[in-house]
């Protein structure tokens, strides 16, 4: 069914001994809801940009995705691409390589996936959650190392 505005789900996963929630909001890919996606761009963490490897179009609206993802949400957002439906080889359209291309033009990681089989789906989230909580714990650790330069200033002027 198509999904018509905003769907999400929420997963629970275990990474790296640390439980982690997984909040996922599956927006509408048509064009016809693409405004009305776009204000839950803001404040999101990562994108998850699919097409379908034996359908052309929906590869080639990847590039406008990625265009409004860097203007909404600002270009620090993590994203990977994702071809999926490769279980339908005998139908596949788009190359695997041009996927690969798109991705490295953009540096973000590339599965080819099929939700049907299960394949590389886990994995593709899991590349996501990691770069997500790497990008976290550098900005903690960011403000932590300011917090400290400014407690230790505090404490310097109060002398
Ligand atoms: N063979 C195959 N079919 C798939 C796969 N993933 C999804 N489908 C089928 O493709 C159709 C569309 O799937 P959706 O999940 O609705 O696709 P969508 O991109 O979310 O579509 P919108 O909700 O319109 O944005 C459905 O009939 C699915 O069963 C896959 O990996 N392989």
């Amino acid at each position: 069914m198509a999904t018509i505005g905003i769907d999400f789900k929420i997963k629970t996963v275990m990474f790296n001994d640390t439980r982690v929630k997984l909040q996922i909001w599956d927006t509408a890919g048509q064009e016809r809801f693409h405004t009305l996606s776009t204000s839950y761009f803001r404040g999101a963490q990562g994108f998850v940009l699919v097409y379908d490897i034996t359908n052309l179009k929906s590869f080639q609206s990847i590039t406008i995705w990625i265009n409004d993802i860097y203007e909404k949400a600002g270009d620090e957002v993590d994203v990977i691409l994702l071809g999926n439906k490769c279980d339908k080889e005998s139908e596949r359209v788009v190359p695997k390589q041009k996927g690969e291309k798109l991705a490295w033009e953009y540096g973000m990681p590339f599965f080819e996936t099929s939700a049907k089989e299960n394949v590389n789906i886990e994995h593709a989230f899991s590349v996501l959650t990691k770069e997500i909580l790497e990008k976290k714990s550098g900005v903690l650790h960011d403000l932590d190392v300011v917090s400290l330069n400014e407690a230790k200033k505090r404490t310097c002027c109060a002398f």
